[in-house]
């Protein structure tokens, strides 16, 4: 495929120097501090996809335009659910694509289901356990928490009923999923999910160890969403 890389910080190089491995050329760099390069310089005659890593603040603009453009758009930025409803509706008032995931790393994935599930067996069977979530990340990050640890968060409330809502600090009622936040150094990615009884603790925990399993995801995700109009995800790449 021929590429177009908006945002090119610490995924958008790790994206450029995995991309070639994948088949994929990229044809253009759209970053506000690193090219000049527009996202309306590119139209389906010139790119294939856009694959966008920028920042919270800017991802649904960047998806906006790409999809007014034609251009099919592969999304990793995070942050900006909020807009998420309205970004599915232009995708499907203009017949575009768009593929959206929290987390690219097919570990992170498989993570996901294994945690839903443990969560559906504890509500089963498990009086006496306490769940929680922490994320660790780099410095550097700007959203809290992470998306992957929301993911995370709404498969539990989805299977363990016992909690109904989540909170980005110690839980101050019962009900309540603490998702926790930490922030050292250069980590790339760590999410654990764990249950705690009188008796035991049960871990559930996925490290990143670079950003090569995100990169790597998103690039089949941009092999893949080229003639499918739609809005996907991981689970329909990866048929989970
Ligand atoms: N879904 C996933 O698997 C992953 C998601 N992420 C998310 O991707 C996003 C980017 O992460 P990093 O590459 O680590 O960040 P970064 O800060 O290293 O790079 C972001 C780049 O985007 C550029 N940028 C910012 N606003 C822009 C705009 N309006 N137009 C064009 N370029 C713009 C910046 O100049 C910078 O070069 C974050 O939201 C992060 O949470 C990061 C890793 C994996
Ligand atoms: O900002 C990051 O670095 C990461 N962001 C994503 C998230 O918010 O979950 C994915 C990964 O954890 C790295």
């Amino acid at each position: 495929m021929r590429i177009i890389l908006i945002g090119y910080g610490k995924m958008g190089h790790t994206l450029a120097a995995l991309a070639p491995a994948h088949g994929h050329e990229v044809v253009g760099i759209v970053d506000q501090h690193a090219s000049t390069q527009r996202i309306e310089d590119f139209t389906p005659a010139t790119a294939d996809v856009a694959i966008e890593f920028t920042h919270p603040e800017s991802a649904f603009e960047n998806v906006k335009a790409c999809l007014r453009q034609g251009l099919p758009v592969v999304c990793g930025s995070t942050g900006w659910l909020h807009h998420f409803e309205e970004a599915k509706a232009l995708c499907q008032e203009l017949g575009g694509s768009l593929f959206y995931a929290s987390n690219f790393s097919v570990g992170v994935n498989l993570f996901f289901h294994f945690n839903e599930y443990i969560a559906a067996k504890m509500n089963q069977f498990a009086a006496g356990y306490d769940v929680q979530m922490t994320e660790i990340h780099h410095i550097h990050k700007v959203d809290q928490p992470s998306g992957t640890a929301l993911t995370a968060a709404q498969g539990i409330l989805a299977n363990f009923p016992a909690k109904t809502t989540w909170r980005n600090a110690p839980a101050q009622a019962p009900e309540e999923l603490a998702v926790l936040s930490e922030r050292r150094g250069e980590v790339v990615g760590t999410h654990e999910v764990r249950y705690v009884s009188a008796a035991d603790t049960i871990e559930l925990r996925h490290e990143a160890h670079s950003r090569e399993g995100f990169a790597a995801g998103a690039l089949l995700a941009a092999g893949w969403l080229p003639g499918r109009p739609g809005v996907f995800g991981m689970n329909d790449l990866l048929g989970l």
